[in-house]
């Protein structure tokens, strides 16, 4: 059911082989939309009455990638949503996502200064995923805005990995997000998540379009979901 980072990487790279065809275009789609489902089912759970600021930091790789397509469909949910991305786009995707953000009015802010995290907001973490290498520390800004999350004592939902944790072992580093809540794995559990769930923090899964025959192929669960929804809560 947890799988290790390596077979991680390997199921993304099925994904986009020959044999299943998917373009990383669409896998972050699908990834974001699940997200942002997530979220959204565990906000309204929490946050009955006056639904918090969802500020959605993103890293510079593919997971930050999956927190620009879940601020889209968020907004589209009905959360007022802004983006705090530190770097520049890396390639057209990144740019495209981020003029699809900007066509809805939706916030795009480089430094902490300019999202003004505040105690009531919520943070979605799409800092690091499935690659973060901590061996070496966080390099900056990323350490920044970890520790500036942590400060705010905002609740975090984190996007596949909490940002800073090992993706195997957990929290075991320095610096990692402190204050997650809820953890949306994306395809399959991380073995992190098994540290998360110990915590008692609410657990979902993303990736209700992973061909059966990749999961046997791969050796991992079909994850089971309820009738026409894109996630599930497993924890
Ligand atoms: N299968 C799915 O459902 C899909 C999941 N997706 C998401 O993609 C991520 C994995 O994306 P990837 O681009 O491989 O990597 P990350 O986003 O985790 O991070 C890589 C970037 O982070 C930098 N990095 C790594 N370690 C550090 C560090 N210690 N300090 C600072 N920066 C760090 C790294 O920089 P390099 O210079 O080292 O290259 C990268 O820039 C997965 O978790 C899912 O969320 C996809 O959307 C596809 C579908
Ligand atoms: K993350």
């Amino acid at each position: 059911m947890y799988i290790s980072a390596q077979k991680a990487a390997q199921i993304d790279a099925l994904l986009m082989g020959d044999h299943y065809a998917f373009s990383l275009e669409q896998l972050m789609e699908l990834a974001g939309l699940s997200v942002a489902h997530a979220a959204a089912d565990y906000i309204r759970q929490q946050w009955q009455h006056a639904p918090p600021r969802v500020v959605v930091a993103c890293g510079p790789g593919n997971n930050g990638g999956d927190g620009l397509v879940a601020a889209r469909h968020l907004h589209h949910l009905g959360f007022h949503t802004c983006i705090w991305y530190p770097s520049g786009a890396r390639s057209a995707l990144f740019t495209a996502l981020l003029t699809q953000a900007r066509a809805l009015r939706i916030g795009v802010h480089h430094t902490a200064e300019q999202v003004a995290l505040r105690r009531c907001d919520v943070v979605l973490d799409a800092i690091f995923g499935f690659s973060f290498d901590g061996a070496a520390g966080v390099r900056q800004p990323y350490r920044r805005m970890i520790e500036s999350i942590n400060d705010s004592a905002a609740p975090v939902i984190c996007v596949d990995v909490p940002s800073g944790w090992h993706v195997e072992r957990g929290d075991v580093h320095e610096v990692a997000i402190r204050n997650a809540r809820a953890l949306v794995s994306l395809t399959a559990p991380k073995l992190c998540a098994r540290r998360f769930e110990q915590r008692g923090g609410a657990h979902y899964v993303g990736g209700r379009f992973v061909p059966p025959s990749l999961c046997e192929a791969l050796d991992f669960d079909v994850v089971r979901y309820e009738r026409e929804r894109v996630i599930t809560r497993i924890a």
